[in-house]
């Protein structure tokens, strides 16, 4: 387990630097608002109601992306959710951002420019280099303590991650307490019974690396999505076409086939691949084939099928932990969205421990009508999450609990 600090180990009345992830997706130049904002909201409002002077830092796209955007709208956002004033100033470190910092009442939050906009911030270097930048040595002076709720950037040698914890007394919001405990728990915890990871999405190479890791931790893995259809094609089964527009299928095939056919020899027992998958027939209608009567590569699926969804509901009811990374299909339409929905519902209908991780896997859950209460804990991690799935350590943990 961790040792760091937390909120409940800061002292009153202080002024507190804290580092948020506020990266959201951008569309048409409007961020758009998600649960991340939520989250972040309950650790900034408890800072200001404590009566600190709160400043914010957060990130938004990467120089070069369309959604390397100012973090303006973000505070506006951020306000909503806290349900009190959060100001702006389009300056992380200079001189407008320091006589805003200075000028802040107890009580009172401000959140400074996208800390990307400065070119201290992204290169990933030691936390002992990124402690002796201009940035994290301008601002560190002006506050008593940091206070880090970015759990999901926390696998990021960044300046406002890992420098500051060097220069001031350092927390974890409560975003990273929560997250930390859940996330780790496959890593940190013994479960008496079944323990079943549900891999799907579209995002194979993450994955399969994780299957690597959690063999021994894993009894059981659930295939679908795109990685799922790697495996069969590995199993010999004449399946998957890129997603469009993306050189999806054929690029990943290339990348990991080596790891997936000796996975599938090595622990070929703990691997459940779908036994029939789902397609738009020509009526537009979803429509179902066994794999065993795929015979040529002739259309994409997009969903498993309604059998597949039976057995992994069953193996789900029989687990002791369930952990999720990745959607089994296109649930975005609600045709594919069988296998992704039955695997949640069978989750939240049992008593058992859950993580849902990623960011587009958990939005399923609100878009189909079924309650975070339901499941142990919905992550709002991606790389963090997979990354602390298999035990790998977060610098921006490690750095928190240092001395
Ligand atoms: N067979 C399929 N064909 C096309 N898209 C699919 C298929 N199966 C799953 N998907 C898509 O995969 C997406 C989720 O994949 P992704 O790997 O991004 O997972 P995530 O873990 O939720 O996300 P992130 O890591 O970005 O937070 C969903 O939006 C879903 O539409
Ligand atoms: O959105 C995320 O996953 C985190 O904020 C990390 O962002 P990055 O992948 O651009 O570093």
């Amino acid at each position: 387990m961790s040792t760091f600090k937390t909120l409940d180990d800061l002292e009153s009345g202080q002024r507190v630097l804290v580092r948020l992830d506020l990266n959201s997706p951008v569309e048409d130049g409007r961020v758009q608002d998600n649960r991340r904002f939520d989250r972040h909201a309950t650790t900034v409002r408890e800072l200001m109601e404590a009566g600190h002077r709160v400043v914010l830092m957060a990130h938004q796209g990467r120089p070069g992306d369309d959604d390397f955007v100012s973090l303006e709208q973000h505070a506006d956002i951020l306000a909503e959710h806290v349900g009190r004033d959060v100001g702006f100033v389009d300056s992380t470190y200079g001189e407008s951002a320091v006589e805003a910092i200075e000028s802040l009442e107890e009580g009172e939050a401000l959140l400074l420019e996208n800390t990307r906009m400065t070119d201290d911030e992204l290169p990933e270097e030691s936390p002992e280099a990124k402690a002796e930048t201009e940035f994290v040595g301008t601002l560190a002076p002006l506050f008593d303590a940091y206070v880090n709720d970015a759990y999901s950037a926390a696998h990021r040698s960044h300046a406002s991650l890992v420098g500051f914890p060097l220069e001031l007394p350092a927390y974890a919001g409560r975003v990273m307490e929560t997250e930390y405990e859940a996330n780790t728990a496959i890593a940190s915890r013994e479960f008496d019974g079944r323990v079943t990871m549900v891999v799907g999405g579209t995002k194979a190479t993450d994955v399969i690396d994780v299957m690597n890791n959690l063999g021994d931790t894993v009894d059981r893995f659930l295939l679908g999505g795109i990685a799922g259809e790697l495996f069969l094609r590995a199993a010999g089964h004449d399946v998957g076409f890129d997603v469009a527009g993306m050189d999806l299928f054929d690029d990943q095939w290339e990348a990991n086939h080596g790891t997936i056919e000796s996975l599938l020899d090595d622990r070929g027992d703990q691997i459940t691949l779908a036994s029939d998958l789902a397609y738009e027939g020509e009526d537009d209608e979803r429509a179902e084939i066994a794999v065993s009567d795929i015979d040529e590569k002739d259309r994409g699926y997009l969903d498993v099928g309604s059998d597949t969804v039976s057995e992994y509901d069953s193996v789900i009811r029989d687990s002791e932990a369930v952990f999720v990374k990745g959607a089994l299909g296109l649930f975005e339409d609600e045709r594919f969205s069988k296998g992704t929905v039955g695997v949640l519902e069978a989750i939240a209908e049992t008593d058992c421990f859950s993580v849902v991780g990623g960011g587009d896997t958990s939005r399923a859950i609100e878009m189909y009508g079924m309650s975070e209460d339901d499941f142990g804990h919905v992550s709002i991690a991606g790389g963090a999450y997979i990354r602390a799935l298999t035990g790998e350590p977060l610098v921006g943990v490690e750095v928190l609990s240092r001395d």
